[in-house]
């Protein structure tokens, strides 16, 4: 496919919405977020997603509709398959992906760029007490999945030769968003004829 596929993953609180948003504002036309299909409730703080009942996911998953999709945190996520139409007209499409996803979304699209959000770990509980979309209890077990998952995927994506990115979001969101939208437009001019 023409476009360039980007896939930001990290840690719950490490900024890949805050992020994307923040890029989605200063690129230009090529450059587009895609809005996700989630089951959660479309009054919960944050993200501009799309608000689905876990039934009306399943049908769109079994139609065929979603490029990607997976459930995490007790919720499922789907990326509408106008992704393919986008990345076919030669778009730069951002996705707010998931680690655990991964290497499905690597398979599928084996050109896409992965930029691992980072921050220091005593961060993550404080943002996302202070983002208040999760209970206290349910921020506890966002959390658990960081040392649940398996890290070691990021050193077979390297091997792979997958392109593989990490991008430190500890300090301010200004300076991480223009280091993003550096990555991006580095892979991309390099894709230029
Ligand atoms: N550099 C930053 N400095 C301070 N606060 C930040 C920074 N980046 C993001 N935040 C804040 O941290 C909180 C979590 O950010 P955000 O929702 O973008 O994370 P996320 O990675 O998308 O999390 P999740 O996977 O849980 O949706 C938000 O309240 C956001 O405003
Ligand atoms: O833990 P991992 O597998 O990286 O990610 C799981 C899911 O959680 C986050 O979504 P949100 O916090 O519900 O918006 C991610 O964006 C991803 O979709």
């Amino acid at each position: 496919m023409p476009g360039q596929l980007v896939y930001i993953m990290g840690p719950s609180g490490s900024g890949k919405d805050s992020l994307l948003q923040q890029v989605a504002q200063r690129a230009d036309t090529r450059l587009h977020l895609m809005k996700r299909c989630i089951t959660r409730s479309a009054e919960s703080e944050g993200e501009d997603a799309f608000s689905l009942s876990p039934a009306e996911f399943d049908a769109m998953e079994a139609r065929g509709e979603f490029a990607m999709s997976w459930r995490a945190n007790g919720l499922a996520y789907g990326i509408p398959a106008t992704l393919d139409a986008l990345l076919g007209q030669g778009h730069t499409v951002l996705v707010n992906g998931s680690r655990a996803y991964c290497e499905q979304a690597v398979q599928r699209y084996p050109s896409l760029l992965v930029v691992l959000v980072q921050v220091q770990p005593q961060l993550l509980m404080q943002r996302l007490l202070l983002r208040g979309r999760e209970s206290p209890e349910e921020i506890a077990q966002r959390l658990s999945r960081n040392t649940t998952l398996d890290t070691a995927f990021t050193q077979r994506l390297r091997e792979q030769g997958t392109r593989f990115v990490i991008l430190d979001n500890s300090s301010d969101l200004q300076s991480a968003a223009t280091a993003l939208l550096n990555t991006i437009e580095s892979v991309t001019s390099l894709e230029q004829p």
